[in-house]
Order: C-alpha cells, then sequence, then structure tokens
C-alpha cells in the first residue's frame, strides 16, 4: 500500500487542501469523520497534517467530499491484479442486500420516528441514497462501529436541496415516488440512473402509483410529480410487470394510505420481503407476504422507533458459491438466504455440483431462514435444458450471470437465457477474452461451451455490478496473471468484495494508474 509519511511536507498541505474542501461543502469535522467512519480527533489530524495517509484513505476522502482535490489529471480509477488458479478455502459470510438496503432507506421517510437499520453494507449504492436523504434534511447517522444506520427525518423534507448528482447515479431514486406521495401534493425527482443493462422504462412505477392520484410529467433531467386530494378508501392496483422496486413503491405508497390496498402480480423477491417485515414492525399489516397478492393495511401516520435487521444478500451469496465453484474449492458460504437460493442450488445440482447444507437458522430478522451451504470441487455438466431467470421463486435475475462463467466450467453446451434485460448478456462475452467459448446467439441469449482452459489476460471491466463480479471470478479460475481494469462499480453493490475474497486465499492486488 502506498503511504505518505507524516514527515512529508506534502502531508501539511494535503490537510489544508482537505480542510479548505470540507468548509467548502458546508460539514464539520464530525460530520466528515461520520461520512469516513472515523473519529472526529482523526479528521482534526489529517487537517493538521500530523497524520499518515494512505492512497485509499485520500480515495475515500475524495468521495467523502465529492471532490477532485488530491487526483493527479484525470480521475484515479481502480485496478486489479489476479494470480488466478488458486484454490480458495475456508468460510465466507454473506452480507445484507443492495436491494433490500436502498428500499428501507426510501421506506425509512415513512416513519415520523427513528429507524435503526441494523447490518447495512457499506456500499456506494448505500452511500448515494443517504447523501439523498441527508440533502433533503433527514439525519442519517452511522453507528460507532459502522454497521447500523439511524435515520431520522425532519418534519417537512426540503426536496429543493436535494442532490441531484448523488439521486441521479441511483435507480434507487425512483422508490421515493411511493413514500413522498403522501406527504407532497406536488414534488419532483431527477431522472432514475443505474448499470448500463438497456431499457429500463418507470412505467410499470406510474401504472402502479396512479391508483393513489399520482401523475407524473417527465421535463428536462426531472420527473414532475402531482398529487390528486381524493382517492378511494380501498385501492386495488394491478401490477403490468411483476418488478421488484415497482411492487416496493406500491406497498410504500399504501403503507401511509388509510385503507386496504390489494396488490396483484406482486413480486415477492427478497427485498419486498425486507421492506414487508420492516413495516410490519411499524404496524403495517400486510398479508400474502411471499405471495403474488399482497393486501396493504395502511396507516395514515407512522411514528414509532424500531430497529430492523436487513436480511442477507442471495446474490452476494451466489457470487460467493461462484468463487468456490469456478476455482474447484471446497469453501463455506455461511448465511445464506436459503428460499432464494433454492432454484439455484437445485440448478447446479443439476449440473454436477456436490454441496453440504447445513441445519436452518434464523437471520437476525428472525423470518429469514439462513442455512451455511459448502460447495465442494465438482466436475460440472451443462444441463440439457437452458437457464433463464423468473421473478420469484425462480432462478432470480441478478443471479443469471454466475451461471455464465459457472457453465463456462461445465463440459458440453449451455444456453443461457436473459430475457430480461436488452444490454447484460453482451457484457459476459468478455469471457471469451479468457479462453471461454461463448458466442452472444442475440442480444438475449449466450451459447456457452465449456470446459474452459481459462488464460489470464487483461480486461476492462463492464460497466454493470453483476457481470464485473462475473469477470474477477473468472480470472481467478484462469492461472497466470490477470488485470481488471476500471473496477469501481463493484463497489456500488459489495463491501470490500476483493479484501473479503483474499482471505479465502485468492491472490488480488489493488493499483491505480
Ligand atoms: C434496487 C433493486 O431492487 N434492483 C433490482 C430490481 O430492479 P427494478 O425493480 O428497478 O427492475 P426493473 O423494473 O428495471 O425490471 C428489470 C427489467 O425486467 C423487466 N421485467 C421485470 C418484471 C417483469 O415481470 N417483466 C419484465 O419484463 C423490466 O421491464 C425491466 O426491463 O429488480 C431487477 C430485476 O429483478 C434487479 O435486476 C435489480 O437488481
Ligand atoms: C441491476 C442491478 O441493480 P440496480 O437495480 O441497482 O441497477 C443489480 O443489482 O444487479
Amino acid at each position: 500500500m502506498t503511504v505518505i509519511e507524516e514527515t512529508d511536507t506534502s502531508v501539511a498541505e494535503i490537510g489544508t487542501l482537505i480542510r479548505g474542501a470540507r468548509q467548502n461543502k458546508g460539514l464539520t469535522q464530525s460530520q466528515l469523520a461520520e461520512r469516513l467512519n472515523t473519529s472526529q480527533s482523526a479528521i482534526a489530524r489529517i487537517e493538521q497534517g500530523s497524520q499518515n495517509l494512505s492512497v485509499e484513505l485520500l480515495t475515500r476522502i475524495n468521495r467523502a467530499l465529492e471532490a477532485d482535490l488530491l487526483s493527479i489529471g484525470a480521475p484515479r480509477a481502480s485496478h486489479l491484479r489476479v494470480t488466478g488458479g488458486q484454490q480458495l478455502s475456508g468460510t465466507i459470510t454473506v452480507k445484507s442486500s443492495k436491494n433490500g438496503a436502498v428500499a428501507l432507506l426510501c421506506a425509512s421517510l415513512l416513519n415520523r420516528g427513528r429507524t435503526r437499520l441494523r447490518g447495512v453494507a457499506r456500499i456506494v449504492e448505500v452511500d448515494r441514497i443517504v447523501d439523498v436523504l441527508r440533502s433533503i434534511g433527514v439525519k442519517v447517522t452511522w453507528s460507532a462501529d459502522g454497521h447500523d444506520l439511524d435515520i431520522v427525518p425532519p418534519t417537512n423534507l426540503d426536496l429543493d436541496a436535494m442532490d441531484a448528482d448523488a439521486a441521479k447515479r441511483t435507480r434507487s431514486i425512483i422508490m421515493f415516488l411511493g413514500p413522498l406521495l403522501n406527504r407532497n401534493p406536488d414534488f419532483e425527482l431527477p431522472y432514475a440512473g443505474g448499470c448500463d443493462l438497456g431499457t429500463r422504462t418507470v412505467e410499470p412505477h406510474m401504472i402502479a402509483l396512479r391508483p393513489f392520484g399520482l401523475e407524473v410529467v417527465a421535463t428536462s433531467g426531472a420527473y414532475h410529480a402531482t398529487v390528486a386530494p381524493d382517492r378511494p378508501q380501498d385501492i386495488k392496483v394491478v401490477l403490468t410487470e411483476r418488478g421488484d422496486t415497482v411492487t416496493e413503491n406500491a406497498i410504500m405508497a399504501a403503507a401511509r394510505h388509510p385503507g386496504v390496498t390489494t396488490i396483484r402480480n406482486a413480486s415477492s423477491n427478497y427485498m419486498v420481503q425486507d421492506l414487508c417485515f420492516y413495516l410490519d414492525l411499524l404496524g403495517v399489516r400486510i398479508d400474502g407476504v411471499g405471495t403474488t397478492t399482497l393486501t396493504v393495511h395502511g396507516l395514515a401516520d407512522i411514528n414509532s422507533d424500531v430497529d430492523y435487521a436487513l436480511a442477507e444478500d442471495p446474490i452476494e451469496a451466489m457470487s460467493l458459491l461462484t468463487a468456490g465453484i469456478v476455482t474447484h474449492s471446497e469453501i463455506t458460504v455461511a448465511r445464506v438466504p436459503i428460499e432464494f437460493m433454492e432454484i439455484e442450488l437445485a440448478t447446479l445440482a443439476e449440473m454436477g455440483l456436490r454441496y453440504v447444507l447445513s441445519a436452518e437458522y434464523p437471520a437476525a430478522n428472525g423470518r429469514t431462514r439462513l442455512v451455511d451451504v459448502t460447495v465442494q470441487p465438482s466436475d460440472l455438466r451443462a444441463p440439457i435444458d437452458k437457464i433463464h431467470p423468473m421473478p420469484f421463486p425462480g432462478l432470480n435475475i441478478d443471479n443469471l450471470p454466475f451461471f455464465a462463467v459457472i457453465a463456462a466450467c461445465a463440459s458440453g453446451h449451455t444456453l443461457i437465457h436473459d430475457w430480461v434485460y436488452d444490454n447484460r448478456a453482451i457484457h459476459l462475452s468478455v469471457l471469451t477474452r479468457l479462453g471461454a467459448d461463448v458466442r452472444l446467439l442475440d442480444p438475449h441469449r449466450l451459447d456457452i461451451n465449456g470446459p474452459t482452459h481459462w488464460s489470464g489476460a487483461e480486461v476492462s471491466c463492464p460497466p454493470a455490478l453483476r457481470p464485473a463480479v462475473v469477470i474477477l471470478l473468472a480470472m481467478l479460475a484462469a492461472k497466470g496473471t490477470s488485470v481488471l481494469r476500471g473496477v469501481d462499480i463493484i463497489a456500488r453493490g459489495y463491501e470490500q468484495l476483493q479484501e473479503r475474497l483474499i482471505e479465502l486465499g485468492a491472490q488480488i492486488e489493488t493499483f491505480r494508474d
């Protein structure tokens, strides 16, 4: 790790630069400390130039201040150098999900009381929503150990002050519509961003929220929302797509509607269940959790201090299992939310994967069922049928990309059909650079012929979260040295993934230009 020594006069200059940038941003030392998960006294030392600085810390300060003050020339992307072909060993624990966290951060706007979210993953997507919440006046505080978040909304949100830059970088901003429509008759939100996966319209959200009186006009760069004052006591919402965030938006709108809302064709995926469990703590009764018809008994006002422990992430579980599978290793992935991994494991069993499940035990939320999964080195074969995702309880859409690298390790032809995204399968064809025989039949279908004799290569990270991780995992399988350039996107959804893989024995080094 590069460390700038405290004896170096540049440390004092950097300290002065940091103080200026912090003051410019209107932050106190304590507020900056909180963003960096450190103490106010550490910030004071940094600003006085009496603390050694690592490049890693400087990068985090840069990000926390949204400044470019420490980069030389162009922004400095991170890259990984991977020495592959090593077997992994040991146990790795699944963290809570990006998608549950963003939903619950948005849902906390429904509660006038204090929401404490336990075990929140430290990922960039969470930071973005936290920044947006803070910018509109919500008090959001990380606990001293950096794992829990306290959220207290103000009486009136200052929507005009919204941090549009942070908002535009995340698609989840669309989930402000549901909570806001019961608070404000008229408001604006920036356009939703997210990974480069092709067209993802917001029309299903409009269809879901129209029954609550919401109308949205898209103006330049923003959605302008108005809410009609009158609406029926009992509302029926029929979703045209069984989407996750659209279901969450409808649930959040219904939670503060003082009547009964029935949502048909609802997603019952893991993040939707996380949301329902949290709302249950707030006193909102929801019948049908885990099914496609949800009945929400809303409340006109919610004012409760609650603690909710987020559930474990099935997508991270799949990512970590894949690391073991493609490196022919025996590893244990602990705290796997089994309800959301059953089809994936059944498909892997069809492909010849040997694995052992522990007895089930409950997650900290008391609701989600967990198991530890130990994968064993196995000779894999292509499945007879194509692999395709379906809304829950099907094979998860975000887990599909991991089957591309697994299929490349299996003997025979596997057809992978991503009917959902127009632009995700194409990113997986990058696997050919590492020696895989992957043919893109059309934007939605891949024919993968294995087993692959992997070889190291230098590759640019795809601009999409899951394919980026898939390429990293293929590099772990490939003997020799590989370089994955521009990996910052991985931190959008994974906390310290590289560091945790290193603990299993992976040889990964981070460097910058
Ligand atoms: C923050 C969050 O929770 N993000 C997840 C959520 O995004 P989100 O809920 O935003 O997903 P979208 O609404 O964009 O749906 C994804 C794509 O699937 C299509 N579609 C979806 C459902 C359906 O029944 N029919 C259909 O065609 C949509 O048109 C879209 O092209 O769900 C996606 C699909 O599970 C996941 O990849 C995302 O990780
Ligand atoms: C597509 C994904 O997320 P988002 O909806 O945040 O873009 C994902 O998690 O793979």
